[in-house]
């Protein structure tokens, strides 16, 4: 049987946040979280703010160690050390990835830097490999010689989205990505995902607070609350039978 594609177990992590002049106190950002996601599945995790979705995001990318607990990718554990190998598996979608391009440099330039660092794939097949993305999300060959200012704010998550896609990850990992978007923007790139995670398999981790995006979108979703996995499970059945108060309070409340 094939390994799951994403198997998080028990996963917990806290801070030290400073109080008073010499005073610590301890924040349980994350408490024993477990979770499975599928390859070319849709994984939503929704929580408030400060209910760990942001914390999560972090151990799985690597920025962060978790205290206790493991993530495994296709079955094997994975450490913070691996970070570079598992950089072609797992992309992660910034909430605003307009800030995170460098002004001076062309998207063709920002590609090739990305298929440099982090493939292995060789020199020669880089401008089309930089093509190939560039029409898979909807933009033009041309636009390798764009810089940043160049694009509109849609065309921009596109950009985003390519130097996410050019690695041929499994799993994107979406932290906000959709939330801050305008509605009909939204559309558009929600149809865009859909369609390459039809072609591609990939797999989304879908880290937002946005209910309806969730439902349309989502096989399977995870509700956080203070660190803690309350309901979890198929998508339709937590929106129609929620187990917990919190759970049921924040559907009705965004539904409503
Ligand atoms: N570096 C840190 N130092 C101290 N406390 C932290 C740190 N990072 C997060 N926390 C705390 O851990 C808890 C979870 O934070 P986290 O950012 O993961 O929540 P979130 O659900 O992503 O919220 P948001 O949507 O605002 O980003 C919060 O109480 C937060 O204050």
């Amino acid at each position: 049987m094939k390994p799951l594609l994403l198997e998080v177990r028990q996963l917990s992590k806290s801070y030290q946040r400073a109080q008073g002049v010499f005073g610590h106190k301890k924040v349980q950002a994350l408490s024993h979280v477990s979770f499975t996601l599928e390859a070319g599945q849709t994984l939503a995790i929704v929580g408030e703010t400060g209910s760990g979705k942001s914390t999560l995001a972090k151990l799985l990318i690597g920025i962060e160690s978790p205290d206790q607990g493991e993530i495994l990718l296709e079955g094997q554990a994975i450490q913070i050390t691996d970070f570079k190998d598992y950089n072609q598996v797992i992309r992660y979608i910034f909430q605003d990835p307009a800030r995170s391009l460098n002004p001076h440099q062309k998207i063709g330039q920002m590609l090739q830097d990305v298929l440099r660092y982090s493939s292995s794939l060789p020199a020669e097949e880089h401008q089309a490999k930089i093509r190939l993305t560039l029409r898979q999300v909807g933009l033009m060959d041309e636009h390798a010689d764009y810089y940043p200012h160049m694009f509109s704010g849609g065309q921009l998550q596109r950009v985003a989205l390519a130097r996410a896609l050019i690695l041929d990850p499994k799993l994107l990992i979406l932290d906000e990505a959709l939330t801050a978007m305008d509605p009909s923007l939204r559309a558009q790139i929600v149809n865009l995902l859909l369609e390459l995670q039809k072609q591609q398999g990939l797999a989304y981790l879908l880290i937002t607070n946005h209910l309806r995006l969730v439902r349309h979108i989502a096989d399977k979703m995870l509700v956080l609350h203070q660190g803690n996995a309350l309901d979890y499970g198929d998508t339709a059945a937590v929106f129609a039978d929620p187990q917990f108060d919190y759970s049921k309070k924040l559907i009705s409340s965004a539904m409503s």
